[in-house]
């Protein structure tokens, strides 16, 4: 199976935005056509479709960082499923930690974006919440400690166990869904061991988003998590 890296852009300013968050979508692109690993890119709603123009043809994934619990209608501000459909995306982000929803929302989100055609990868914070939403079917599970997002000491150093957990716990309920994990993943050493640990991927912002050559560093990231999975 390809490996995942996941980039959420969160909002960054001046890195997600603008003609920074098309450089990372052609940096993406030229990942992806060099290592055939799988990249989803999740840009603020606000570049959605800049960056989807930017990778069009190409295998790059383009995901939003949220949904809304809400029917599409009188409901300012608002992004309800259907809407994020109509953009174009593949997929969605639910529940991150940044951005939370309750369980029962996850559930409708998830069932709704199926409907729709989309996929989605929800957050967990833990290893059990990562389980319970296991049961919720979505098509990935990313699971990052908060503490530990944003740091640059990484998931996998810090909190190996965090890992293991997450995926026995989550195999115990759901044997499909893609367990990725994430929080202060910045070099690709902290991704080879995320997937020895026994994910397919990772979910990673800072570390990409505000490199200084985020090539390089996507680069080095898919050659050490296709080198973990041979
Ligand atoms: O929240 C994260 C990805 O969704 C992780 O953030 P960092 O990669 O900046 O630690």
């Amino acid at each position: 199976m390809k490996p995942i890296i996941a980039v959420n852009y969160k909002a960054y300013y001046p890195y997600s935005f603008g003609e920074n968050a098309l450089r990372i979508a052609r940096d993406a692109k030229r990942v992806w056509e060099e290592t055939g690993v799988e990249v989803i890119l999740a840009p603020p709603f606000t570049e959605i479709y800049r960056v989807l123009k930017e990778v069009e043809g190409s295998g790059v994934k383009v995901f939003a960082q949220h949904a809304d619990p809400v029917e599409p209608g009188a409901v300012t501000g608002y992004i309800p499923v259907e809407g994020l459909k109509e953009a174009g995306v593949h997929g969605v982000i639910l529940n991150h930690s940044e951005h939370r929803l309750k369980i029962a929302d996850i559930n409708a989100l998830i069932i709704k974006a199926r409907r729709l055609g989309l996929k989605t990868l929800a957050c967990a914070d833990v290893p059990e919440t990562g389980a319970a939403i296991a049961l919720l079917k979505p098509d990935m599970i990313a699971v990052e400690p908060p503490e530990l997002i944003g740091t640059g000491v990484s998931v996998s150093k810090a909190k190996p166990e965090v890992i293991t957990n997450s995926v026995s716990m989550i195999r115990s309920v759901n044997k499909e869904a893609l367990i990725l994990t994430g929080a202060g993943i910045t070099t690709g050493e902290d991704v080879y061991q995320a997937v020895k640990l026994g994910t397919i991927g990772v979910l990673v912002a800072s570390g990409i988003v505000k490199a200084k050559d985020p090539y390089s560093v996507m680069k080095d990231m898919a050659l050490n998590a296709l080198k973990a999975v041979s």
